[in-house]
């Protein structure tokens, strides 16, 4: 389940683009309305840059097909429609083949979209027709819905373009008649759902929202996936042949970019590579942290989840803190965020705060902060005495800062400071007794909490990042006093973000040299080098990583 940005100040995050969306129901509803040329390529090229043409490419056809409506005539329909409610059509499969297709049109983030309360407008607007009101199980159906379809994105579609052919001989689907043929091929061959309820559904929403041909489509695709299923024959690539046919292969079978798979093969194997993507694949688990710095303690948590019948397990690792896989929601809507009981923080990020090991009375500067889980956790050791200087550049998330550091009565050990990191440590003459740089970084290591982030990334992005990553350690490291301490991580398990960034700095900056973690974390968690890496296959954690860095005296 993803959660609401509002919430989401506990998480570590990756970085977002400053704009998150250019959003006009009216000109997705025009776009859906026609044929388009789509976005997602069924196998992506070796660059896992989707934008360049693909084997599988959507294409709009050059002379309309006939059962396609002019746009004249949908514009009519449409303000006809959009007075009356369609109640027989599914509404938690409406607003998410909506949502679906916000995400994969517009590059809107499936976790802010939770969060929006504007989206039954934008449904109707998109759909021409109301639908009835989601209440809180349809919402989470919608939220499991979405996130199942997105991470298996690629094998549906694999397993939709495969009987598709073999039934219609076309390769062009109108985006959201894609969405509603996802929706019911998951719901069947990933959720077990009966297929007759599935198909019903779908195909009254696929008339509904578009036409009466694009029913007996859904109709048609979605009763050979049944009919496979039970047979047992199901389309299924074969790994075979050289490197790259087999990544293909893999990569449609646990639905992840080709470029990754070829990555994590090049550096984890065959084996470990399939089995993170297994783990990617499935609903995450979530780490709620008590706020000892409000008097809560572990136990006191465990007392109010026991009465929300919210089942946990206690941290092997950290003694403030519980995992949950269900129930995050009860916790919510109970408030025990919103009051600042517990604020909800993976254990992995929290590991990295036990690399910086803040005490009282210390000086720390968080220098990508936003949305500040790992600033709060740090001024939680301070015990009000000290200070942690927030900075990010991105206002917004760091206003989640300074709220959470109200919530959780942290405000007087934390200070924001809106700036670019590189911009800040020029003329500055901070010293730092303890630097933390959480670095803006792929997210590889959390693909599981965020099922679109997969679809999201390409290899030119962690090219640039790296480059980033670079020039804000060197940023960083001005900060840092004779003696004190630079902590670099990120929430990746790319070698390439993570080790080699550390490498490349202590070659430019000797003044550093690596301290072990060992006397931090579990030595579980330590690596050969003294690095903090926690592994998601073997900790059942997200993955994180995090290198000490000593700043020598002379
Ligand atoms: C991985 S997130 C940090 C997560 C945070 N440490 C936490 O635990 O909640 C990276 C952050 O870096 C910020 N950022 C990116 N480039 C920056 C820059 N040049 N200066 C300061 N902050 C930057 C982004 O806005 C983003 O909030």
């Amino acid at each position: 389940m993803a959660l609401p940005a509002y919430l989401c100040s506990g998480i570590s995050l990756t970085s977002y683009p400053h704009e998150l969306f250019r959003l006009s129901s009216n000109s997705l509803h025009t776009r859906t309305s026609q044929r388009l040329l789509c976005t997602t390529s069924l196998i992506d090229n070796e660059q896992g840059n989707s934008s360049k043409p693909a084997k599988y490419r959507l294409r709009p056809k050059k002379s309309k097909p006939k059962s396609v409506d002019k746009p004249k005539e949908l514009k009519a329909k449409v303000v006809d429609k959009s007075k009356k409610l369609f109640s027989n059509v599914s509404p938690h499969r409406a607003a998410s083949a909506v949502r679906l297709l916000r995400i994969e049109e517009q590059g809107a983030y499936a976790d802010l979209l939770n969060a929006n309360s504007n989206e039954i407008k934008y449904i109707h607007g998109t759909l021409g027709f109301r639908i009835k009101p989601l209440d809180a199980r349809n919402s989470r159906l919608v939220t499991d819905i979405v996130s199942g379809v997105l991470r298996w994105k690629r094998y549906l579609d694999y397993l939709i373009f495969s009987l598709y052919r073999r039934t219609k001989g076309a390769n062009d689907i109108e985006p959201l008649l894609q969405q509603i043929l996802r929706i019911g091929a998951y719901e069947i061959v990933k959720l077990g759902m009966p297929p007759y309820a599935v198909v019903n559904e779908n195909v009254t929403l696929a008339k509904a929202a578009l036409r009466i041909g694009a029913g007996n489509m859904v109709n048609g695709i979605l009763r050979k996936i049944a009919s496979c299923k039970e047979n047992d024959t199901l389309p299924l690539p074969a790994v075979e042949g050289d490197s790259r046919s087999k990544a293909r292969a893999l990569g449609v079978i646990y639905s992840h970019p080709v470029w990754m798979v070829r990555r994590w093969i090049s550096y984890l194997g065959q084996e470990a590579t399939i089995n993170l993507m297994e783990w990617n694949n499935n609903p995450p688990c979530f780490g709620l942290r008590a706020n000892n710095n409000k008097g809560i303690s572990r136990d006191d948590l465990v007392v109010l989840l026991n009465k929300l019948e919210v089942p946990y397990k206690l941290s092997p690792y950290l003694e403030e803190f519980v995992h949950v896989t269900t129930g995050l929601q009860n916790v919510i809507q109970a408030g025990l965020i919103k009051e600042g009981t517990c604020a909800v923080q993976d254990e992995s990020a929290g590991l990295v705060v036990s690399v910086v090991d803040p005490q009282p009375g210390e000086t720390i500067i968080d220098c990508c902060a936003a949305p500040g889980g790992k600033t709060l956790f740090m001024a939680s050791h301070l015990q009000g005495q000290g200070k942690v200087i927030a900075i990010d550049i991105n206002r917004g998330r760091l206003r989640m800062v300074e709220e959470g550091a109200i919530i959780q009565a942290l405000d007087s050990v934390v200070t924001t400071c809106h700036n670019d990191l590189c911009d800040f440590v020029v003329g500055s003459s901070i010293q730092a007794d303890k630097v933390l740089l959480d670095a803006p970084c792929s997210g590889l290591g959390v693909l599981r909490k965020k099922p679109d982030l997969r679809w999201k990334r390409s290899l030119e992005d962690l090219e640039q990042l790296m480059s980033l990553q670079d020039k804000l350690l060197d940023a960083a490291s001005l900060l840092v006093k004779p003696g004190g301490i630079l902590v670099y991580s990120t929430c990746s398990t790319d070698p390439g973000e993570n080790m080699e960034r550390v490498d490349s700095f202590l070659t430019r900056h000797p003044e550093f040299i690596v301290e072990s973690v060992e006397k931090f974390v579990p030595d579980e968690f330590v690596s050969e080098e003294g690095f903090y890496f926690s592994h998601t296959s073997n900790h059942f954690l997200d993955g994180a990583f995090a290198a000490r860095l000593y700043r020598m005296t002379n």
